[in-house]
């Protein structure tokens, strides 16, 4: 196996990974390969009972993973990849089944259970290669494989379990450890591939793709009618490509679900980090590349769609905020059947206008999906309607600048249209308000706040994120601490039913004395402060703390190499004082005001998440 050629046939094609597991990106990073990412939307629900081996278990579910993406593709996002990858891991022990910790003693019960013992972890991978026929019609090849590895687990003592178990790492993992952090000083040996045990076989992978390029392309099974979701069973598992996989031993043991795909955990983060960093950001040799190496080729149909794509964004963009703004969504909804004049009349709009907005749109290929009811009409519980006129209004403008804010580098918000007017304000409280509904319940239920009693939302805005606070943990109060003019506003975003246990005060964060709370809430905040800001917030937030008391942050964290993901970059560029960061970023700059960060969970819902705790 030659690795470069193999990841170099991938160049110029779309791949996607269908997981959000941050380790897999990183390592399929690291080997050079461009993707995107697609988390999968299927529901990791296979009855285990059914498979005979856990290997088959783990196959099965990569492959509906990646299924799933290369199923939905074509339909929500407008294109067809050209190759997608599902990968599950799974661990197995003794024929038991750990799931994740629902608390301390549970992840004592199951650390206990692997200690002194030797476990297996298995990654099943499924790639999915698609091909555009002519009718439009995609053709689906699948060659999946899987990967063991077995792990040994030294005597642990009931100190060193327990120590473990107090630095929070286990409780949001399954089986209750994670190689790659303080979980590795657990391990006495490790055979086979270590990045396996990690989230993905890399070796194998490559010698699975040199085997599809390089060797057997015509032997791949190849089917136009993918498998439903009830197909899902082992007896339906498709004739698989003869693989290296084949001589792997399979196990009658049992299985349990990894489930810390999307979450991992930095402890104490130590000076390397900082050089790592210093390095990341200087040298010039870490950015992302945008010149061929290779010799001039012709170029691919899906090369094309790609950069018409890119060119035609503005429009689809400006099509999607005037059809929400003209409330589009709202009446194909309420009155569905209604033809292109009969839309024009209700929205007091032109009829050739209508017809081309209707026709053009691409967001309005959703019109009758569930894309539409659940996100664009104004009236939806997760309804972006707020956020879209907070784009077409504010971010539409002020990206109108853009070259001249990149050539001169200056604030692009000083260009903009003010929006100091009450309706300014309103408009950006909707659209801080319809994120915050969407992200609310991932950020409020990320980590363990079973210990806090009171929280304290710094730049909380309408609430929303704060409601959310106070339902998932029925101990908490939660303040909200805004500037005044948000405060007066937050009437026109109460809940029907608001919980008593949130109030609202109003003030300055970087000037007034903070409310006294055991838990701080930063979300969407940093970001957009400039350093010295920065600086002044987090040094009244540390003052306010004692020993013990948490940060939780909450912001879109950006890849470690800064390549992705591109929302976060994208921002970047309407960002005048402030800066995007990495996740390590955040946790230094959080240790350097005596915060020590506890868990970081990359979520898939527009925002992640830090815990950190005062030391
Ligand atoms: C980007 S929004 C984020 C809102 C909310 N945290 C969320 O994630 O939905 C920033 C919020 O910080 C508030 N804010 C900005 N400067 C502030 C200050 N000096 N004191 C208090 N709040 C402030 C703004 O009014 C706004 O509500």
């Amino acid at each position: 196996m030659v690795l470069n050629p193999v990841i170099s046939k991938l160049a110029g094609k779309l791949v996607v990974l269908a997981s959000a597991s941050p380790r897999r990106l990183e390592i399929l990073r690291s080997a050079g390969l461009r993707f995107e990412v697609v988390p999968s939307w299927f529901k990791e629900t296979l009855d285990k009972g059914l498979f005979k081996a856990p290997h088959e278990y783990a196959v099965e579910t990569a492959k509906q993973k990646a299924l799933e993406v290369a199923r939905r593709m074509p339909f929500k996002h407008l294109k067809t990849p050209d190759i997608v990858i599902g990968a599950d891991t799974i661990v197995s022990v003794d024929g038991m089944i750990l799931e994740k910790p629902v608390d301390k003693h549970d992840a004592y019960r199951m650390l206990s259970s692997l200690s002194g013992k030797e476990h297996s972890v298995f990654t099943g991978v499924a790639i999915v290669l698609c091909h555009e026929k002519e009718n439009e019609e995609v053709d689906y090849q699948l060659v999946d494989f899987y990967e063991e590895t077995k792990v040994k687990f030294a005597d642990l003592s009931e100190d060193m379990l327990w120590e473990y178990i107090n630095s929070g790492e286990p409780m949001d993992k399954a089986g209750g450890y994670g190689i790659q952090a303080l979980g590795g000083m657990l391990v006495e040996y490790v055979h086979g591939d270590f990045l396996n045990v990690v989230g993905f076989p890399l070796n194998h992978f490559c010698k699975q793709l040199d085997l599809i390029y390089n060797f057997c392309t015509s032997s791949l099974k190849s089917t136009s009618t993918l498998p439903s979701r009830s197909d899902n069973l082992p007896t339906s598992v498709p004739t698989q490509l003869p693989s290296s996989s084949q001589g792997l031993p399979s196990h009658n043991s049992s299985v349990k679900r990894e489930e810390s795909e999307s979450s991992q955990t930095l402890v104490n983060s130590t000076s390397k980090h900082t050089d790592n960093r210093k390095v990341k950001l200087h040298d010039n040799a870490t950015l992302p590349s945008i010149t061929r190496r290779g010799q001039v080729t012709e170029p691919t149909r899906g090369d094309l769609e790609r950069i018409c794509e890119l060119m035609d964004g503005f429009k689809a963009s400006k099509a999607l905020f005037t059809a929400s703004k003209l409330c589009l969504f709202d009446l194909l909804h309420s009155r569905p059947g209604l033809d292109a004049a009969q839309v024009a009349q209700e929205i007091k709009a032109s009829e050739k206008g209508t017809e081309c907005l209707l026709e053009a749109c691409p967001a309005l290929l959703f019109i009758n999906a569930d894309l539409a009811t659940d996100f664009l009409r104004s009236d939806a519980p997760f309804s972006l309607h707020g956020y879209l006129q907070h784009c077409n209004e504010t971010m539409w403008p002020l990206f109108s600048h853009l070259e001249s804010a990149v050539q001169e580098g200056t604030s692009q918000r000083e260009k903009k249209t003010s929006s100091s007017s009450r309706e300014g304000k309103l408009r950006f409280m909707k659209a801080m308000h319809s994120i915050a509904k969407i992200t609310g319940k991932t950020i409020a239920t990320a980590f363990d706040l079973s210990t806090y009693k009171s929280a304290c939302d710094l730049g909380g805005c309408t609430g929303a994120l704060a409601y959310e606070f106070a339902e998932a943990h029925p101990g908490l109060s939660v303040t909200v601490f805004d500037l005044p003019a948000v405060v007066e506003l937050n009437e026109f975003f109460h809940p029907q039913h608001p919980d008593n246990r949130v109030s609202f005060v109003a003030g300055d964060f970087l000037k007034d004395e903070l409310p006294k709370a055991d838990l701080y809430i930063l979300a969407r905040i940093l970001h957009d402060l400039p350093d010295e800001k920065v600086h002044i917030l987090l040094s009244k937030i540390a003052d306010a703390c004692t020993a013990g008391c948490g940060l939780l942050l909450s912001e879109i964290f950006l890849d470690e190499d800064r390549r992705g993901p591109s929302r976060g970059l994208l921002q970047a560029l309407s960002m005048s004082e402030g800066k995007q960061r990495s996740a390590t970023e955040y946790s230094l700059l959080l240790k350097s005001h005596g915060f020590i960060t506890a868990h970081i969970r990359h979520t898939d819902n527009l925002l992640d998440a830090m815990l950190c705790i005062k030391a």
